[in-house]
């Protein structure tokens, strides 16, 4: 059996990857340092601790398991939070991720993939985004990663390293029957801070932006279900051991859903209406991107199998049900995504 690393499976992603991994036939390993990872979510395969700045560590936890491939999610991932950790940023996500692509290469790892994103794309002039758009990322957060991709193509190029990059677009969903699902501290991602509003936990859930050049004036975003990317990342592993290119692929359903239709569906499944109010757009924020995913369907057979219904709904399960078992949540509301004490908002009842 072949043994594979999720680096970062102890994340929301990356505990998504190790289980479809497990169920694919192969041996995972979680390597970790626990920074933003939860010890709940560590139930397939064997846990390493350990630092992916820590080089001399990652070469003994390497030498020990002789993976065959490695997923690479472990990152720092908050766009705002780039901005003012910049150089922590870098040393995590760039100087880290050297760190791990070195021992790949220097243990013989035959497949290594990459947790991308489509913030690479920045404010892209085109829509749906495709693989060979122009990168020009505008945060830290999305340079880093443009930056390890930079480094993958470089070792594709003259050292044959077997490399994938995936760009996700909007990780969302969970999958709450197996205890596994979206968590983040602080939470600033639009799903679980609606559902969170919806469920009491919040006081209100605020839209970002009404003016923008979209059908409802709300930017819009592709929301892929964890479970299709996890799927994306095992067919990115086999294809590598079986000989297949390097490459970069969008994760994306190909859809746009805007943040009004967000709020509908989670309010067609709450059972009261809560409070959304609407402010300023968040700086950086683009109006629309949308996956072409047409590359990963062709050449990893790759389809997305989940709607956003079941995102939404599979998201509410999560926070409703399953979170709070494992988490021992008390729920109160205190304060919204960034930080600001709901009662000096101007709220208004939720819109249609
Ligand atoms: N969530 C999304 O919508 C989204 C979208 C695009 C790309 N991504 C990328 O997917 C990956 C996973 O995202 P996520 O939402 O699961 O984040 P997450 O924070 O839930 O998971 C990241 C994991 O990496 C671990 N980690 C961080 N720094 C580490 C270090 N120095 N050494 C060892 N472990 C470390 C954390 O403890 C955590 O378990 C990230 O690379 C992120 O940039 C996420
Ligand atoms: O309280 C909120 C939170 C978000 N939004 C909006 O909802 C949309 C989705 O936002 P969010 O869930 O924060 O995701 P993104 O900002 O699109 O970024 C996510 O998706 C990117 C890829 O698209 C990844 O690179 C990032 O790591 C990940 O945070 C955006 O238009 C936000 O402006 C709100 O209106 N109110």
């Amino acid at each position: 059996m072949e043994t594979v690393f999720i680096v970062g499976g102890a994340g929301y992603v990356g505990s998504h990857c190790t289980k479809a991994i497990a169920e694919a036939g192969y041996r995972p390993v979680v390597v970790d340092n626990l920074s933003n990872g939860h010890e709940q979510f560590l139930k397939w395969g064997e846990f390493e601790h350990a630092d992916i700045r820590d080089a001399e560590r990652l070469d003994a936890v390497f030498a020990r398991h002789k993976p065959a491939a490695v997923v690479l999610c472990a990152a720092l991932i908050e766009v705002k939070d780039s901005q003012v950790e910049t150089a922590l940023y870098y040393d995590n996500n760039v100087s880290g991720a050297i760190n791990v692509i070195g021992a790949s290469e220097r243990h013989g790892v035959r497949a290594f993939v990459f947790s991308s994103t489509c913030a690479v794309y920045g404010e892209p002039a085109e829509q749906p985004l495709r693989e060979h758009f122009p990168i020009q990322p505008i945060s830290p957060y999305g340079r880093t990663k443009a930056m390890v991709e930079g480094v993958l193509a470089d070792m594709r190029q003259f050292k044959n390293f077997p490399a994938i990059s995936l760009r996700y677009f909007n990780a969302a969903g969970a999958s709450w029957q197996d205890g596994i699902g979206e968590r983040h501290t602080p939470e600033t991602h639009a799903i679980p801070l609606a559902i969170q509003t919806a469920l009491g936990r919040r006081e209100g859930f605020r839209i970002f932006g009404t003016d923008y050049d979209t059908p409802d004036g709300t930017a819009v975003r592709d929301y892929i279900h964890v479970l299709d990317l996890a799927d994306a990342h095992v067919r990115s592993i086999r294809h590598l051991l079986d000989g297949g290119q390097s490459d970069i692929f969008n994760l994306g359903t190909g859809h746009g859903h805007s943040v009004k239709e967000l709020v509908t569906a989670v309010q067609d499944l709450s059972p009261q209406p809560f409070i959304v109010g609407t402010t300023d757009r968040r700086p950086g924020d683009p109006a629309r991107l949308v996956a072409d995913n047409s590359k990963a369907k062709d050449i990893l057979g790759w389809e997305p199998t989940c709607s956003f219904a079941d995102i939404i709904e599979s998201a509410w399960k999560w926070h409703a049900d399953t979170e709070p078992r494992i988490f021992g949540l008390d729920a109160k509301p205190t304060v919204d995504a960034s930080g600001t004490p709901m009662e000096q908002e101007q709220t208004t009842v939720a819109a249609q």
